[in-house]
């Protein structure tokens, strides 16, 4: 059982809170888009406005990338957000930390630094040896307790999401509870359930499928996007030299034979793409499989029509579908029919649920909503949808006897 915001007596607390604000970034190392931002409002208005004392955990990008940046601008776009004085304090468990921490008065809020500046913030560690991490360590003793709202994280086994709730009373934020009360009841749902499965992360799409048709989760398997070109060369289509070579180049050529192996243990509950769109003299062109391979330098962009109206009668029949990555490059206008089509019907459907962070921004540009879950989760949301254990969600199960509630 996991304790909420409902069970913390917030006045007066200090409240380590972990946010999941890991965002896109501008050329100026400043926050390019605040939907993730957006999304942790609630959780900490209400313990600010309830009298708490806010100090903000978060990471921002991975060692080496460019978007590996402080969260300077992420503090500014905050306090705009909560119409409320934000601090920022360019360390995370420091004596400056503490000091800033220390220094809170009632609803006040700082932000700390990028957890992941400090190297042991990008291991992953059991929760005993995360509770013994300088992080950890510096910043136990200011803290009265920790909220994690980091559910897009939540499969990270790292010591702000593991190690803090090992030391501290802690609690799910609104995000992480909501998150926890749909995805986590994957096998209440109704069945018939479909699963569709487009995007680019074809490894991670292969896990998903093997184990919901294992489990006996998926009534049918869609298979879309890179995942769908995937299958059909696993299934002896010939797509063409430049999809090939993209497959190739991605890392992704020895998922062709596990989507093979796949394909020969549930072949019958598994559905693959029966056209594909390809750029013709500038123009999209669509090609039935029997008409592959396309022509020179023609790649599977999309999925077509016929693909869509074969899917379309899958999804008559569902109760529940579950739907991550888009179904091709929705980035340029011309491959955007096959995302807007599957996911619009998908919204018809009594339970639709959708996970991906790329795939919740390409929804709001096509302008598609009205599903009854868009996770803010991508890899997280990904391995609750088999249901599989989250590290920090098992952490907060474990945590530490609590406080009594506000009344
Ligand atoms: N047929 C295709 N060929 C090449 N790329 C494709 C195709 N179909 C989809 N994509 C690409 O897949 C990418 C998104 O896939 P991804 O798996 O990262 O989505 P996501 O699961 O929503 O993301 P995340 O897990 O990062 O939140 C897009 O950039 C899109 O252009
Ligand atoms: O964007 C995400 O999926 C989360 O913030 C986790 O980031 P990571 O994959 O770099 O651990």
């Amino acid at each position: 059982m996991i304790a909420t915001l409902d069970d913390l007596d917030v006045e007066g607390t200090t409240v380590g809170v972990r946010v999941d604000v890991n965002s896109p970034i501008d050329d100026d190392d400043t926050l390019a888009d605040d939907a993730r931002l957006r999304a942790h409002v609630d959780t900490l208005s209400e313990l600010l406005e309830r009298g708490g004392q806010v100090a903000v955990l978060a990471h921002q990008g991975r060692p080496g990338g460019d978007d590996f940046v402080s969260l300077a601008s992420h503090a500014d776009r905050l306090s705009t957000l909560l119409d409320r004085p934000v601090d920022y304090v360019d360390a995370t468990f420091s004596e400056a930390a503490r000091e800033a921490v220390r220094d809170l008065s009632n609803g006040g809020c700082v932000v700390l630094e990028n957890t992941r500046f400090y190297s042991e913030e990008y291991m992953e560690f059991d929760p005993e040896r995360a509770a013994r991490t300088h992080l950890v360590a510096g910043l136990e003793p200011v803290l009265d307790a920790y909220v994690n709202d980091a559910f897009a994280a939540a499969h990270r086994s790292q010591p702000s999401l593991v190690g803090l709730p090992s030391v501290l009373p802690s609690y799910a934020g609104r995000v992480m509870e909501s998150e926890l009360d749909v995805l986590g009841s994957i096998e209440e749902t109704d069945a018939p359930r479909v699963y569709v499965l487009g995007g680019a992360k074809v490894s991670d799409s292969i896990d998903v499928a093997w184990s919901v048709l294992e489990k006996g989760l998926a009534d049918h398997v869609l298979t879309a996007g890179v995942v769908g070109n995937v299958f059909l060369i696993a299934d002896g289509v010939d797509l063409g030299d430049a999809s090939s070579d993209f497959i190739y180049d991605q890392g992704y050529w020895d998922e062709i034979d596990r989507a093979a192996d796949l394909l020969d243990a549930y072949g019958d509950r598994i559905a693959l793409p029966r056209d594909v769109a390809v750029a013709r003299d500038g123009d999209r062109h669509e090609l039935g499989v029997n008409a592959l391979p396309p022509g020179d330098g023609e790649a599977a962009m999309d999925i077509g029509e016929s693909t869509l109206d074969y899917y379309r009668r899958i999804l008559a029949d569902a109760e529940t579908v579950i739907l991550n990555g888009p179904a091709g490059v929705f980035e340029d206008e011309r491959f955007q029919t096959g995302t807007r089509e599957l996911y619009g019907t998908a919204t018809d459907i009594p339970t639709s649920i959708v996970g991906g962070g790329d795939t919740a921004a390409a929804l709001r540009t096509l302008g598609v909503e009205g599903f009854s879950h868009v996770s803010t989760g991508g890899g997280a949301a990904l391995r609750m949808l088999t249901a599989e254990s989250l590290p920090a969600v098992t952490a907060l199960e474990n945590a530490p006897q609590r406080p009594a509630a506000d009344d």
